[in-house]
């Protein structure tokens, strides 16, 4: 019994080479009970071949990609990305993009996974961190304001699925009237600047830092929707 209770355990990794991947740790093992998850922090292709699911946390994009390649990681995270769900926050979701603008001199390694572009600190230098209530019909509570923390941000640009590739869902997105008044541009509701949480097949992108808040229903979210829910 005791084997088999193991058995069904899902084990989620976090990138764990630079960033905010302790936060995302303790907001996961809050859910490890309810959800029977193992929650390891991944630095090596081993830690990883170990996992079902991962975590990119937000950090720095570039330092992220760069230390993944020098500690062998970053190929064994693109088969990853291939087959298994991946939710990358802010720099995470830098790197889950196809491509990206705005990247460093000497250019920014992807991951890819899923088919959008990405703008780095796309919100420009007139703001570099702001907060904004975000109200999100998928979570749990959906009546209550999520508190979306965006630090340097990146803005989606523009999303481009092929037609063999799983549909991409908003899953949340800014109200322009909310956004601190220096923000303020002439916004609408399909401008994709303003999609900061998105889904696709079993891949999930946020741009802001869910874990720096106390709320865990967008890792909630994650292990409902893409971890266990059959998406493609
Ligand atoms: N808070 C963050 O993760 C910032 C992302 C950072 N601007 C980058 O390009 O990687």
């Amino acid at each position: 019994m005791l084997a088999k209770r193991a058995e069904s355990r899902k084990v989620v990794g976090i990138l764990a080479l630079q960033g905010a991947f302790v936060e995302h740790q303790a907001a996961l093992e809050k859910l490890a009970f309810q959800y029977r998850l193992e929650v390891i922090l991944v630095k090596t292709p081993e830690e990883l071949a170990r996992c079902d699911a991962l975590v990119i946390p937000g950090g720095e994009s570039t330092t992220i990609a760069l230390l993944a390649r020098l500690s062998g990681v970053l190929d064994p995270l693109r088969e990853f990305v291939r087959t298994k769900p991946v939710w990358g926050t802010c720099a995470g979701a830098i790197l889950l993009s196809q491509a990206v603008e705005n990247a460093k001199k000497g250019g920014q390694e992807l991951l890819g996974g899923m088919s959008i572009t990405t703008a780095r600190n796309g919100w420009g230098s007139q703001v570099e961190s702001f907060e904004a209530a975000l109200t999100v019909d998928g979570l749990q509570s959906p009546d209550v304001p999520f508190t979306g923390v965006f630090i340097r941000a990146p803005v989606v640009v523009k999303l481009h699925p092929a037609p063999e590739d799983p549909p991409i869902l908003v899953v949340a997105r800014l109200s322009p009237h909310l956004l601190p008044p220096s923000l303020a541009s002439p916004h609408h509701s399909d401008e994709p600047k303003i999609f900061v949480a998105l889904r696709q097949g079993k891949h999930f992108l946020t741009t802001f830092h869910p874990e720096l808040t106390d709320d865990n229903r967008f890792h909630e979210y994650f292990i409902r929707e893409c971890v266990f829910s059959q998406c493609r």
